[in-house]
């Protein structure tokens, strides 16, 4: 990458589709059904406004933020995005390096074609959690969390929102069925043979509190939108909430997840950490979901992007932009840190102060206070 290498997440978008195979490309960018869903996740953030505070310089920006344990020094995760290595070579090892770099935590798919345990090996330090569609085998459910486990992963993040897989249109017309020769979805490996990776409709409640018994590491719910299932994770013990549609690829027709989120952070009510994807596209993008009640965001095709235009370069070069415009935007906000921004800093484009208002922002301002100060 040079003087005309992309200088926004946007541009590494279209420096990644000149580079990919076309239906890989679509396979990356594309959603399900009409894609209205993965549009509204943009636009929706485009909607939202940010009302800066002013004359309030000093003090030196902080931008970290603990989740599940995990330092990060940015409230930026990598979502977990599959098969890497239809982008780059090295796959899922230049990923989590490039997140070891931006000292943040990767999440790694279920469905990487880099096994988890080589993943943790080529990037040492790297801070990484485990995702995971529960397998009706429970018993390989188990044999895939152990791997994840001594692999060194802090959390499992469980994905709800895909009992089947979304109907998408850019993979049917492309025939993109399956991976090319020689990769491999590594971490279903299992006794001599690769496992298909099974989305199942049988997955109920039931199987978290099995999930729970079988491991010691905090379990995510990724995929979540209805206020009541976030009030029922709760129940189950669950360690945190990532609101998410899986960036509009499986139901289309469900809300922007940043138009979910107010309801999801009311309903959660600091009891455990808020996550949200899809859409985050700006360092302006992800003060509006802090501001609204996310701990943190999380990114899943920009880093693909990344990767695709410069391997893992490219991948860091994308969280590396994320955080200089966080840390531009926050200042320009009047926050010298993300605990600064609450509800009160957002207005829905067009309409009166206090619509996109949903929780009290407490004393200090800070969305989500309580399970921190725990
Ligand atoms: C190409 C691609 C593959 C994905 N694979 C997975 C996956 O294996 N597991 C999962 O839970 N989510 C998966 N997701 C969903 C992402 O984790 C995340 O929810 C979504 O990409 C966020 O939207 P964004 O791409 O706009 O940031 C995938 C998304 C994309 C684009
Ligand atoms: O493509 C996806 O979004 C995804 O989640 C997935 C599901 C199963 C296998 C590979 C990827």
């Amino acid at each position: 990458m040079d003087t005309l290498a992309p200088g926004t997440l946007r541009e590494f978008e279209a420096a990644a589709r000149a580079r990919l195979d076309p239906a890989h490309y679509d396979y990356f960018a594309g959603g399900a059904g009409d894609e209205v869903t993965l549009r509204a996740n943009e636009a929706a953030f485009e909607r939202l406004t940010l009302l800066p505070r002013v004359l309030r310089g000093g003090a030196k920006l902080r931008t970290g933020v603990t989740l599940l344990g995990c330092r990060a020094a940015v409230p930026v995760l990598v979502a977990p995005t599959a098969f890497h290595r239809l982008a780059d070579p090295e796959g899922e090892r230049a990923t989590a390096r490039a997140a070891a770099a931006a000292e943040t935590i990767m999440i790694v798919s279920m469905a990487a074609t880099v096994a988890v345990e080589d993943v943790a090996a080529a990037a040492p330090g790297a801070r990484l959690w485990f995702q995971l569609y529960l397998q009706p085998d429970m018993a390989f459910t188990e044999r895939l969390v152990r791997r994840a486990e001594a692999a060194g992963c802090a959390a499992l993040v469980v994905t709800v929102d895909s009992p089947v897989l979304g109907l998408r249109d850019r993979d049917r017309r492309n025939g993109f069925l399956d991976l090319p020769p020689g990769l491999y979805c590594e971490n279903m490996r299992d006794g001599g043979r690769v496992r298909p990776v099974v989305l199942s409709p049988e997955i109920t409640w039931e199987h978290i509190g099995l999930l729970r018994e079988m491991t010691a590491l905090p379990i995510a719910l990724k995929g979540v939108l209805h206020p009541a299932d976030a009030r029922l994770a709760l129940d189950h013990g669950v360690a945190a909430l990532l609101v998410s549609n899986h960036g509009g690829r499986q139901l289309d027709a469900v809300p922007a997840a940043v138009d979910a989120l107010p309801e999801i952070a009311a309903a959660v009510g600091g009891a455990v950490p808020v996550l949200l994807d899809g859409g985050v596209r700006r360092g302006t993008d992800v003060l509006k979901a802090l501001a609204l009640g996310a701990d943190a965001v999380a990114v899943g095709r920009p880093v693909v992007w990344g990767l695709a235009a410069g391997g893992e370069r490219g991948a860091a070069r994308v969280l590396g932009l994320l955080r200089e415009e966080i840390e531009h935007a926050l200042t320009l906000c009047g926050c010298t840190s993300i605990h600064d921004l609450g509800p009160d800093m957002v207005r829905v484009h067009g309409a009166g102060p206090g619509t996109a208002r949903v929780r009290d922002p407490g004393p200090d301002g800070g969305p989500g206070a309580a399970w921190r100060s725990r």
